[in-house]
């Protein structure tokens, strides 16, 4: 392993980029050095003397845990915040705001996920580029490019002249990425940019990766997902309370060298164990029965026990999403109601969030800046905040017991390792996998009894996603039950009890103990069943439809979620196969 990497001094800034109305004007002067920047928020030391250097033609990690400064890195490398001091040349510019970065050939991909809902997303891919190249382009010719690009990366057809507020999460985080591809980057920043993409999506975006760097520019992640950046990085820099602690080449990136620089310990955090099935035999406490989550897609029975870490999987698109959030009361579904057990052990229907409430089930999103965060409030309140009115004191006055929520605040940031300032600045100024802990922290504090979490962990480090594992096992333990839904399959291992996967909007297959293997999970993603369900939509001799479901990753014809293109609504309806949309 190579020990704490010293740098050359970068190129001397060469000051503002010219703005050009051709192609994306891209002058290669050098690769990117970062040399010992400082960048601090108020007593905040985001980066204490950090250095990086990357080159032309390769993929290079950026890599730490939660709150280590990485995305301030791509920040100052991307134009977006000035330094405190240290020097930064990324191929021969130091760009001081974002339109000069673009101008330069940087384009960068920030974690949140920026889409604005109301505009269409040819609109939202041709964002901030109306001042350049772009600028020339009729309209006709943007929605044909729109529509290519957004077909290479998601692999369907979208309705680009759609709002893009109707989209799912991860078809917004493709338009983020889309918006960046489009200028073909010399250098291309992401931060976080897979957090909110499926396994095949992720591929996807790997070839876009590969193709970029072959073609001689410098792509930059920053990923929490360690399994993903193993495969794709050429080389990884590691970053730890804001300084970087060591480079590693191809073959070095393991897991146990990641983790070793991040937390300075050798210790891995997780070791996979089979999860006892025992619990599979306890009292059932939330069911569904015949629910449809979609309007033509196959009714689920489901059934969630005492005690039990239920993980739910899926491709894109597939209903898993849908059937967690129409749980959680957060919305309806199509057909039938799901009920959850009350106190007198009879069962109620959720027909809503109060309802979901009032019988002890709490849902954390995984989407924080649109289900999740009260920007404008501080870290304490968005903690707290459901708690107030049931921590008030009763009388007239209703006087919220601050002592309380106090003890509560701490204890659920300090076991959940929430860094940051003080507890009253505002919740943005967390680093994101930070402000996600802070949701989590909020569904623990209301002390449900069935806690639903969509894809929690995206942005959270894999130390403090270990912590989470442990803390909602210890939850279980106590009888609570969890449902988890994530798009990461690795997350499943040695910690879900049973894990049940999603295709054209219904449970195709399950798995229990020793089958719950990324390798099972996967291949009923795409529909080769494995576990135990054999839900099998498509057997041999069945119509090719249903052949093609199986071999590709469209969503079935049985109920196409409604942010897919005219062109295969009007498949659909003229009882085509649907095989067109790859
Ligand atoms: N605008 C801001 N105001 C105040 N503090 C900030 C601001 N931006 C970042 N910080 C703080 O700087 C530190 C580094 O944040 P940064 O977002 O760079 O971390 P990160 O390594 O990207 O974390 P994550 O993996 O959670 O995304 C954190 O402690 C964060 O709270």
């Amino acid at each position: 392993m190579s020990s704490t990497a010293h740098y050359a001094s970068g190129h001397q800034p060469s000051g503002a980029a010219e703005e050009s109305s051709a192609a994306p004007p891209v002058s290669v002067t050098g690769d990117i050095t970062v040399t010992d920047v400082r960048k601090s928020f108020g007593v905040t030391r985001a980066l204490d003397g950090c250095s990086f250097r990357a080159s032309l033609g390769e993929i290079h990690a950026i890599v730490g845990g939660n709150g280590c400064g990485k995305s301030t890195l791509a920040k100052v490398m991307s134009g977006v915040l000035p330094v405190d001091s240290g020097q930064v040349s990324v191929i021969g510019h130091t760009p001081t705001s974002p339109h000069e970065a673009r101008a330069a050939g940087i384009a960068t991909v920030f974690q949140e996920v920026l889409v604005a809902d109301e505009c269409s997303v040819v609109d939202n891919l041709y964002l901030g580029a109306d001042r350049l190249w772009s600028k020339t382009l009729p309209m006709k010719a943007k929605i044909r490019d729109a529509a290519i690009m957004m077909r290479e990366l998601t692999a369907i057809d979208l309705d680009v002249e759609a709002p893009a507020g109707t989209l799912p999460l991860s078809i917004k985080q493709w338009i983020t990425i889309g918006r960046a591809l489009l200028w073909k980057p010399k250098v291309l920043i992401l931060d976080e940019s897979s957090a909110a993409l499926d396994l095949d999506s992720t591929e996807r975006l790997f070839a876009k990766m590969r193709e970029l760097r072959d073609q001689g520019s410098a792509v930059l992640i920053v990923t929490h997902r360690i399994a993903e950046l193993i495969r794709i990085s050429d080389r990884a820099t590691v970053l730890r309370d804001g300084r970087d602690v060591g480079v590693l080449s191809k073959g070095e990136i393991t897991e146990k060298n990641l983790l070793g620089l991040m937390t300075g310990r050798s210790e891995s955090p997780h070791i996979p164990t089979a999860v006892a099935q025992e619990v599979l035999r306890h009292d059932v406490v939330m069911k569904t029965s015949k629910l449809k989550v979609w309007p033509e897609s196959q009714p689920i029975d489901f059934a969630l026990h005492k005690g039990e870490v239920l993980g739910i999987a899926g491709l894109d698109g597939q209903g898993q999403s849908d059937f967690v959030t129409v749980l959680a009361g957060v919305r309806r579904a199509a057909e039938g109601l799901p009920m959850v057990r009350t106190a007198s052990n009879g069962f109620a229907e959720i027909r809503g969030l109060a309802e979901a409430a009032q019988h002890g089930v709490s849902y954390v999103s995984g989407d924080r800046k649109r289900e999740g965060i009260f920007a404008n409030m501080s870290i304490f309140e968005n903690l707290l905040m459901p708690l107030y009115r049931r921590t008030a004191r009763a009388g007239k006055l209703a006087v919220i017991d601050w002592s309380s929520l106090t003890a509560v605040f701490d204890w659920e940031a300090e076991r959940l390792s929430v860094r940051m300032g003080e507890r009253t600045n505002k919740i943005t100024s967390l680093s994101g996998g930070n402000q996600q802990k802070v949701l989590i922290g909020r569904a623990f504090a209301l002390n449900p009894d069935i806690l639903v979490l969509n894809d929690p962990a995206r942005g959270v480090d894999v130390g403090a996603k270990a912590e989470l594992y442990k803390h909602l096992t210890a939850f279980a333990e106590r009888g609570k039950s969890v449902i988890y839904l994530s798009s990461e399959i690795e997350e499943f291992v040695g910690f879900a009890t049973r894990v049940v996967v999603f295709r054209n909007g219904s449970i195709f297959d399950e798995f229990a103990g020793n089958a719950i293997e990324p390798a099972n999970i996967l291949e009923a993603m795409f529909g080769q069943p494995r576990g135990s369900q054999r839900r099998i939509d498509a057997a041999p001799g069945e119509p090719k439809a249903a052949q093609a479901k199986v071999a590709g990753l469209i969503p079935g014809s049985a109920g196409l979620p409604p942010w897919m293109s005219r062109r295969n609504h009007r498949e659909r309806d003229a009882g085509s196969e649907g095989s067109g949309t790859r």
